[in-house]
């Protein structure tokens, strides 16, 4: 069995108050570009929510139900949870651990695909952190897969897509009216293209995105249209990201004659945070009604049982060396391999230990 100590949950972070809301976002974009006015935009949308993410709670109410999850299968690891962009940031999470002697952390990210976002930068991160806190020679971070099409992320997605399409057919929506729309955070077109680009057009990210799109489809037997579509662009409009926009996508739907009803399905996010709120529930849902449409938005995965339960499988995955033919995963492009460490090796650590002990 591969030696760990502990759960690091990395997240994104998120403000919890309006005095926040400015430093987060000059955390967020610093050096990348992000024009004024998409900043006030932004700042506008926390605002209204009194200055708060959803994001921390949601948060702590998944580092609690990981941590219910893992006593009830009586494995004995702590959770210690960090952020890139708020507090608890990173170097704290990693304090923490190593002054409770825990040293081979298991990093838990709140992404489910890969992108410069979700995966990259999350490696800079704790490379990053480990160099602020002085532990690169004492502390390891592993990171589990990307999980994209692990059943535990798919499952609350069809369930979803599933009560949706129930509650439309019985307002008399017709099954051949009714289009489900996939949508995922844009990246800009050269961004996609670098997350892999053996996976042809808009890399790895977008054929990932497509794989459980299909897979959702199969699984929820939604015979009906489908399509994946992107919301929240930034950066210069000079730049290409990719398209279409949800809203765009939303108005030419209405144009045709057949869509009565769409289903919005936000399958890059794993919870219901200002993104999705904001431009998802506000904007796109607004867009859907200006052009008559009925429309239902499917929670994300959130702590729904199964989420949870597959998070701790893929915690166990590693804990027991489980070899990547019997890893689970619902579509051809996995399971998704595992990532390299970043910080300590074993030796180190237990060179440093014994160190530790001896003094
Ligand atoms: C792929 C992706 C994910 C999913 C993977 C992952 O989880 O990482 C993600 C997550 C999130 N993004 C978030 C918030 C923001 N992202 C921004 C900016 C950007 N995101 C990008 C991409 C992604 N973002 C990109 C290409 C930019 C442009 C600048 C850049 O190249 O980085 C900005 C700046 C303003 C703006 O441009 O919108 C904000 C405030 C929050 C927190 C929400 C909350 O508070 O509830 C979360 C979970
Ligand atoms: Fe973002």
């Amino acid at each position: 069995m591969a030696g760990y100590d502990a759960i690091l949950l990395s997240s994104f972070g998120g403000p919890e108050g309006q005095d926040d809301v400015i430093p987060f976002l000059r955390n967020v974009t610093a050096g990348k570009g992000i024009p004024d006015e998409r900043l006030e935009e932004v700042a506008h949308h926390y605002r209204h929510h009194g200055g708060v993410s959803p994001i921390n709670e949601q948060n702590r109410q998944l580092k609690a139900a990981l941590e219910a999850e893992l006593a009830a299968r009586g494995i004995e690891l702590p959770v210690y949870w960090g952020n890139r962009n708020w507090a608890p940031y990173f170097p704290d999470a990693i304090r923490q651990a190593h002054a409770a002697g825990d040293r081979r952390l298991l990093g838990l990210v709140t992404s489910a695909y890969t992108s410069y976002s979700g995966v990259g930068q999350y490696r800079e991160d704790f490379e990053k952190a480990l160099a602020t806190t002085g532990l690169g020679g004492e502390v390891a971070i592993d990171r589990i897969r990307e999980y994209f099409d692990h059943p535990g992320f798919i499952v609350p997605l069809v369930e979803g897509v599933d009560a949706a399409r129930a509650e439309l057919r019985a307002e008399g929506i017709e099954t051949g009216e009714i289009h489900t729309m996939f949508v995922t955070h844009s990246i800009p077109n050269a961004a996609a293209q670098a997350s892999g680009p053996e996976y042809g057009e808009g890399g790895a990210y977008v054929a990932q995105h497509l794989a459980v799109a299909q897979a959702i489809v199969e699984q929820a037997a939604a015979d009906s249209p489908w399509s994946l579509v992107y919301q929240s662009r930034s950066g210069d409009p000079r730049t290409p990201w990719l398209e279409p926009d949800i809203n765009d996508a939303i108005a030419e739907l209405a144009a045709g004659a057949r869509t009565k009803a769409i289903v919005i399905v936000p399958i890059g996010f794993v919870s219901d945070h200002m993104e999705v709120v904001w431009d998802l529930d506000n904007e796109a849902v607004a867009t859907a009604g200006e052009h008559g449409l009925a429309v239902r938005r499917v929670a994300t995965p959130g702590i729904h049982p199964a989420f949870v339960a597959g998070l701790v499988d893929l915690v166990e995955e590693r804990l027991n060396e489980v070899p990547d033919a019997e890893r689970a995963h619902l579509t051809a492009l996995g399971p998704w391999p595992d990532h390299e460490r970043v910080g300590a090796s074993d030796a180190e650590i237990d060179a440093a230990g014994q160190a530790g002990s001896a003094a």
